[in-house]
């Protein structure tokens, strides 16, 4: 197969998605760091970033459908490129209403004469056009509920599978369509510099239409607008979160004066909530495996003003040789995981994991739970998180480590946190479709004094 050379931004909105979409499907580059990396390199104003946006998390986001309408109208092999674009022009034309079906064809193919020649341009033109005639493929009644459910919502057949037998049909169904759904862009108020009234007010004066989460008190829900781009955000005044990634800090509830650890740190998004929580007193020993990523930490703290945070960058799993046994109030495990409950913001999670990886993960989240086991104190309270809806990485993870330390209390989360989420046994776990919130598991241990 060959590999043309890319072109440069040339100011075409779909050429430029094409450039991203090749790289992710390609290289396993990561969709949204491509994303933000070409808005930011070539300043896109708002109206090309959205559609940008839209037509590469759409694309990718249908990658699986897509290919099911155009199967029956590819004969032979194509360029990557050329199967790229024929699926970014079906997105349009079945799920954008705002883009004429014509148009989407004809930009296509001048997109195929720019990168390749006339040939692959009358190519792409014959496909096209034959979809517009024939209609999307209806989806097959032969076809298993798995199946038909894994084509319908664009994940792997695997994945629906696990999900079915975890959470039931309908659920799994649910997780899979909500998947496919915009995310909402929240913030968490940096409660050491501002109240969360003061920071609606600062964002709505910036033109930002925002509200307050309704499920998280320290949220704030951005409906209107990038709050990258907002002085709140550049003056430290709001922290770029999603809703769901603020529960394992309240769960783990920091005070002031504290000593915390986070194993597991890196870029800081919870390092920096326990350091307001403890209203900048105490310390929070933040550590990650990767020196790179650490480095992100303390750049977090410093926007954010906030000083009681010591970085360092090893191995959590051999972090009771360095640090005093039983030593930290406030522990918290945020566990390296499959991810499975960001596919919203990282579709590209879809394609890329497999169930085999899956497998390997307890492994090091048991260990790291040890660990941790370790270093807190009598009293003290260990919080385990992930940002994944596998049970096996969380429930059966928790409960494998309970049974290993019988001592240990479970804490029952109902009573500390908000109402109507999805509680089993005390933990916490939150799917995509709960409120909006990215899927998320939450645990947490107290030791006994
Ligand atoms: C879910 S992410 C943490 C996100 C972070 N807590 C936040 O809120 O911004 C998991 C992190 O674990 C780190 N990690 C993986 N294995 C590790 C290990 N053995 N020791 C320490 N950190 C590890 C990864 O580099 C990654 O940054």
């Amino acid at each position: 197969m060959s590999r043309k050379k890319e072109k440069r931004w040339d100011g075409n909105v779909r050429d430029a998605a094409l450039s991203i979409l090749l790289s992710v499907e390609r290289d396993q580059a990561y969709s949204n760091l491509l994303l933000n990396r070409t808005i930011e390199t070539y300043g896109l104003d708002d109206k090309d970033r959205s559609l940008l946006t839209e037509l590469t998390y759409g694309t990718l986001q249908h990658r699986m459908t897509l290919d099911y309408h155009l199967e029956p109208l590819v004969r032979g092999k194509l360029d990557d490129w050329v199967r790229e674009l024929l699926r970014l022009s079906v997105y349009q034309i079945v799920y954008l209403s705002k883009i004429p079906p014509h148009a989407a064809v004809n930009e296509a193919v001048e997109i195929a004469k720019r990168r390749g020649h006339k040939g692959i341009a009358s190519l792409v033109n014959g496909i096209l056009r034959s979809f517009l005639r024939k209609g999307p493929r209806e989806i097959g009644s032969n076809l298993t509920w798995e199946e038909r459910t894994a084509v319908e919502t664009s994940h792997p057949e695997w994945m629906i599978r696990r999900w079915a037998e975890q959470y039931g049909k309908e659920t799994a169904r649910e997780m899979a369509l909500a998947n496919n759904e915009p995310p909402i862009q929240t913030v968490r108020v940096n409660r050491t510099k501002a109240t969360r009234e003061e920071v609606l007010d600062m964002l709505g004066e910036e033109g930002f239409r925002a509200e307050p989460s309704p499920v998280v008190q320290d949220a704030v829900r951005i409906r209107g607008g990038n709050a990258a781009r907002s002085r709140a955000f550049r003056e430290g005044f709001v922290t770029i979160q999603d809703e769901s990634s603020m529960l394992p800090v309240m769960a783990l509830d920091p005070g002031p004066g504290m000593s915390v650890l986070d194993m597991c740190a890196a870029p800081g998004g919870k390092t920096t909530h326990i350091a307001e929580r403890m209203e900048n007193t105490g310390e929070v020993r933040a550590f990650d495996l990767h020196p790179h990523k650490v480095k992100l930490i303390g750049q977090n703290a410093a926007r954010l003003g906030l000083d009681n945070i010591r970085t360092g960058s090893a191995d959590s799993r051999e972090l009771a040789g360095s640090l005093e046994p039983a030593s930290f109030d406030r522990i918290l495990v945020d566990a390296p995981c499959s991810g499975l409950g960001v596919i919203r913001r990282k579709p590209d999670i879809k394609y890329s994991k497999s169930e085999d990886e899956i497998g390997r993960l307890p492994d090091i989240q048991k260990s790291l739970l040890e660990e941790a086991y370790q270093l807190l104190k009598p009293g003290g309270l260990l919080v385990y998180s992930t940002c994944t809806v596998d049970r096996e990485e969380n429930r059966m993870t928790a409960e494998a480590f309970l049974e290993a330390h019988p001592d240990l209390e479970r804490v029952d989360l109902r009573k500390s946190m908000p109402e109507d989420l999805r509680y089993e046994d005390g933990m916490l776990q939150v799917l995509p479709q709960d409120f909006g919130g990215d899927g998320f598991f939450v645990a947490a241990f107290r030791k006994p004094e």
